[in-house]
C-alpha cells in the first residue's frame, strides 16, 4: 500500500531527464533509470552541443539495456538572439528573419542527429532567454511547422525553456567570492573599466590576469522581455510562457535556471515557507556557509503544472534540482511530467590511476553517476532520497530528514560521498 500516493496512479509515466555529455555519461543515466537522454555541453545552462556527439550518445543509449523506453533530448542553445558588429563596436541585433531562420535551421538540424533509433519523438529544448513575447512565439512557431513538415523527424517534440530568476537572491550573491570563481572558470564574464558596477580584479581567481578587471555576466531581466513587472519570476511569467508556447503548437514548457542562479546556489524549487515541504535547502550549506536558496514556491510549481496541462503541454522543472527536493516535488505533485537534472546527479570523477577527482565544485569536472540519478527518479521507478554525506553530518540535516522520512516513510534514505558512492544512512 502507497503511503505517498503516486504508486498508485494508474499508468503513471513521469519521467527524468539527465544531460549528459557523452557516450558514458548517457550509460550511466540509462543505468540509473533516466527516461530521456539529454545531450548538453555542461559549460552553460543549455550548452549547444556538436550534432556528432548527439549521435555519440544516441548510439551508447542504443547499446545499453532499458528497462523501459528512453528518449532522447537535445537543444539549439539558451537564446536564439543574433547580433552583428557595428563599425563603433556595438552589438547591433540582427533581422527577426535571420533569427528565426537559424533557429529553424539548428532546429532540424539537431533533430536530424536525434534521429528515431533510439525513439521515433525525440525533444528539442529551445531556449528563449532575453527574447520578446511575439519574438520567442515566431521563432517557437517557426521550429515547430518546420519540423513537422520534415519528413524524417516530424514526430520530434518541441519544448520551450524559461529560465527562472530571482534578482534581488542574485543581487545579493553575485559579489561573493566563490560565485565569481564558477563564473571566471566557466568563461561568464566580460571586461569592463575598474570603476563600472560589479567590476573585480580577475587576478583573484587567474594569475595571468591580473589588474584585467571584469564584472560577470548579469541574467536578462524578465522585465526586459514584458514577462513580468516583478524581479522574480511570478505566476505572470509562467502564465506569458505557457501561452506563448502553446499558440506556438510546442509540446511542452521547461522552467529552469540559467548558469548565473546556478554558480550563486540559487535552484528553481524553494523549500523555505511551506507548511507541506521540509526545508532542507537551508541546510545544505557550501564550504563557506552559503545554504541552498530556491526560486519557486511549491504553490508555484502546482500553478506551473496546471497551467501546462491545461493548454494540453507538458510540465518540466530543472534548476538543480537535488534529491531531497525531487522526492518531495514527485510526491507533492503527482501531476508533474519531468524533472531534470544534471548538477544534482553528478560527482567528482575518481582518477583510476589513483589521483583525487579534478575540477572540483565546477560543472564541466563533474560527472554523471548511476547512483545518484536513483535519487532524483520518482518513487514508482525506485527514487531513493540521497543526502550528500557533508550535509548529513550537520544535526540540523539530521532533524530535517527525520521529518521528511516521517511525511514519506516509503522513502529509503542514503549518504553519497563526494564521488558517489552510496551508503545507507544511519
Ligand atoms: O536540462 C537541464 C539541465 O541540464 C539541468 O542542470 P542542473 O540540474 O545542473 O541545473
Amino acid at each position: 500500500m502507497s503511503t505517498s500516493g503516486v504508486q498508485d496512479i494508474p499508468g503513471a509515466d513521469r519521467r527524468l531527464l539527465v544531460s549528459v555529455f557523452d557516450p558514458q555519461e548517457a550509460r550511466e543515466a540509462v543505468l540509473g533509470g533516466a527516461r530521456i537522454i539529454d545531450s548538453e555541453d555542461p559549460r552553460s545552462a543549455l550548452g549547444t552541443i556538436k550534432p556528432q556527439r548527439i549521435m555519440d550518445i544516441g548510439d551508447a543509449v542504443l547499446r545499453t539495456r532499458r528497462q523501459l523506453p528512453v528518449q532522447l533530448s537535445t537543444n539549439i542553445g539558451e537564446d536564439q538572439l543574433l547580433f552583428r558588429r557595428a563599425d563603433n563596436g556595438l552589438a547591433m541585433a540582427k533581422s527577426a528573419y535571420e533569427q528565426v531562420s537559424k533557429a529553424a535551421q539548428a532546429a532540424l538540424g539537431v533533430a536530424v542527429a536525434m534521429g528515431t533509433g533510439v525513439h521515433p519523438c525525440g525533444i528539442l529544448k529551445v531556449g528563449l532567454d532575453g527574447m520578446a513575447v511575439d519574438e520567442l512565439a515566431e521563432v517557437l512557431g517557426e521550429i515547430v511547422t518546420t519540423l513537422r513538415r520534415s519528413d524524417q523527424v516530424s514526430r520530434t517534440r518541441v519544448m520551450s525553456v524559461l529560465f527562472a530568476q530571482d534578482l534581488d537572491l542574485w543581487d545579493a550573491r553575485k559579489a561573493l567570492p566563490q560565485v565569481r570563481r564558477v563564473l571566471v572558470g566557466l568563461g561568464e564574464y566580460q571586461p569592463c573599466t575598474p570603476d563600472a558596477p560589479g567590476a573585480f580584479d580577475l587576478g583573484e581567481f587567474r594569475t595571468d590576469e591580473a589588474g584585467t578587471f571584469a564584472a560577470v555576466n548579469e541574467p536578462l531581466p524578465h522585465q526586459d522581455c514584458g514577462l513580468t513587472r516583478d524581479r522574480r519570476t511570478d505566476r505572470e511569467a509562467i502564465l506569458g510562457m505557457v501561452e506563448a508556447s502553446a499558440a506556438a503548437g510546442a509540446d511542452a514548457v521547461m522552467v529552469g535556471t540559467s548558469v548565473q542562479m546556478k554558480a550563486a546556489r540559487i535552484g528553481l524549487i524553494s523549500t523555505a515557507d511551506s507548511p507541506e515541504l521540509v526545508d532542507l535547502n537551508r541546510c545544505d550549506t557550501d564550504s563557506e556557509g552559503l545554504p541552498r536558496a530556491g526560486i519557486l514556491s511549491l504553490d508555484e510549481i502546482r500553478f506551473f503544472v496546471e497551467v501546462c496541462h491545461s493548454y494540453g503541454m507538458q510540465a518540466n522543472l530543472a534548476g538543480s534540482v537535488q534529491s531531497h527536493q525531487a522526492q518531495q516535488i514527485w510526491r507533492l505533485v503527482p501531476q508533474l511530467d519531468q524533472l531534470s537534472a544534471r548538477g544534482g546527479v553528478s560527482a567528482l570523477a575518481r582518477d583510476p590511476f589513483g589521483a583525487t577527482g579534478s575540477g572540483e565544485g565546477a560543472r564541466r569536472g563533474r560527472t554523471v553517476r548511476s547512483s545518484l540519478v536513483g535519487g532524483i527518479l520518482p518513487p514508482e521507478q525506485g527514487g531513493y532520497l540521497v543526502l550528500p554525506r557533508r550535509m548529513a553530518a550537520s544535526p540540523q540535516a539530521r532533524e530535517s530528514v527525520a521529518a521528511l522520512l516521517k511525511c514519506h516513510p516509503d522513502l529509503t534514505a542514503f549518504t553519497a560521498d563526494e564521488y558517489g558512492a552510496l551508503a545507507p544512512l544511519s
